[in-house]
């Protein structure tokens, strides 16, 4: 992330009084897999086959993800971050699928007595896993707090930072970095296969506002974005104009259901197939190296291209590093002037822009499911 000198020292976090960490959760031993995947898929119609195989991944590291480990890492950066700076803000960490859970962090948040709170959720982009799941688990969660009669907070949750330098930056070093862990006959010919999570088409068509939606949504454009500018700073650095493409992974559900394709594995052997001397992964869907980066890519993906005997590095995503943490304090200090009514400079890199503060009305909706009521969302207008 660039230098801010805008950005004052001992600067205003009013009208907030504390931040809160949202996240996926994951597993810490092998007695918590079974529930933490009953946790994951409650009410989704993931087929039982595929649970036992997504089970097996975190059995064969040795039932922990490392995502747990991963975002206490991310808090001891962003506390830095905020400490060097002067940042007077309590930062606190629940998750949807795991303990922490959210529900005992906005508890705790709500005893400190803290009354207004802003939500960094690990997911860049837009989409309903992503972004309206996650204001979903804070309506549920705020709801629990107040049938204990605790008193109300009110929760905002922070842009889509997937545009953001502080957030490309690092991406495209760690991209640099992969490409350099090549051998080097194969390096400057090396292509970029930029990859996130695979959801359900129907899901990606209307991930975003409304008058956004259309082929892929926002979920897909924010993506071809993120790529376009890693690859962008990629060529610069190393004076070469390489091939690279979006793909897919970490695909579930039925398979009748279309999700996005292609799939890295099916990238990877149409890679070798073209002639591609050598690939980098880049995990850009993600923000920080846990099971589907460690699974579904290191282990997955690195089998299919050694069976290939196609060389690829896989690049880190940014997880605990300092110009992330240092994108997280411009973000909540850019919102927090902007919800006092000041006009703060928003950064983002490239055409899209800087997304929305607020979620409005019909943005990333739930897949419809039956005749179910959509469910309460929080921080956002719907
Ligand atoms: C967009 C997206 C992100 C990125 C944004 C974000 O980070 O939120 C993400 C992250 C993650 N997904 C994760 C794990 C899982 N996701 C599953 C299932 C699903 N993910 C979906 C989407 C996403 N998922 C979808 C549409 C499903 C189908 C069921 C449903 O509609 O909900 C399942 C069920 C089994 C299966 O894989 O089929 C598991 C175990 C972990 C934890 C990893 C760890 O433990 O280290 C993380 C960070
Ligand atoms: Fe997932």
């Amino acid at each position: 992330m660039p230098d801010r000198p805008d950005l004052p020292d001992r600067p205003d976090t009013g009208p907030y009084d504390a931040l809160l960490l949202l996240s996926f959760g994951g597993p810490e031993g092998p007695d918590d897999v079974v529930p933490f995947l009953e946790n994951v898929t409650r009410g989704r119609g993931i087929p039982h086959e595929r649970l036992k195989e997504v089970g097996k991944h975190y059995f064969l590291f040795g039932g922990v993800s490392p995502i747990n480990a991963q975002n206490r890492e991310l808090l001891d950066a962003l506390r830095k971050e905020f400490a060097d700076h002067g940042v007077d803000l309590p930062i606190h960490w629940g998750n949807r699928n795991w303990a922490p859970y959210l529900t005992d962090a906005l508890r705790e948040i709500a005893d400190a007595g803290h009354r207004r709170v802003l939500v960094l959720a690990t997911s860049a982009y837009a989409s309903y896993s992503g972004c309206r799941q996650y204001r979903e688990n804070l309506a549920a969660s705020l709801a629990v707090l107040a049938e204990e009669g605790r008193p109300a907070l009110r929760v905002d949750k922070l842009r889509h930072y997937f545009n953001h330098p502080g957030f490309v930056e690092p991406m495209a070093a760690n991209t640099l970095a992969a490409l350099a862990a090549l051998p080097e006959e194969v390096r400057d010919g090396a292509r970029l296969a930029f990859t996130t999570h695979s959801i359900p088409t129907a899901s990606a068509d209307t991930s975003g506002p409304v008058p956004g939606h259309g082929d892929g949504g926002a979920y897909v454009a924010q993506h071809l974005e993120t790529a376009r500018l890693v690859a962008d700073r990629v060529r610069e650095a190393t004076g070469r104009d390489r091939d690279w493409q979006l793909v897919y992974q970490s695909r579930s559900g039925a398979p009748h259901i279309p999700w996005l394709e292609p799939d890295i594995c099916d990238h990877l052997e149409q890679q070798h197939a073209d002639g591609a001397p050598a690939v980098v992964m880049v995990p850009i869907g993600f923000v920080s190296d846990h099971m589907e980066v460690k699974y579904d890519l290191d282990t997955e993906a690195a089998a299919k291209a050694a069976e290939l005997g196609l060389p690829v590095t896989r690049a880190a995503t940014v997880g605990a590093d300092p110009r992330f943490a240092a994108a997280v304090r411009d973000l909540v200090l850019e919102r927090a002037a902007t919800e006092r009514g000041a006009a703060p400079v928003r950064c983002a890199l490239g055409a899209l822009g800087p997304s929305h503060d607020v979620c409005p009305a019909g943005c990333c909706p739930a897949a419809v499911r039956g005749r179910q009521q959509p469910r309460p969302a929080a921080a956002g207008t719907d």
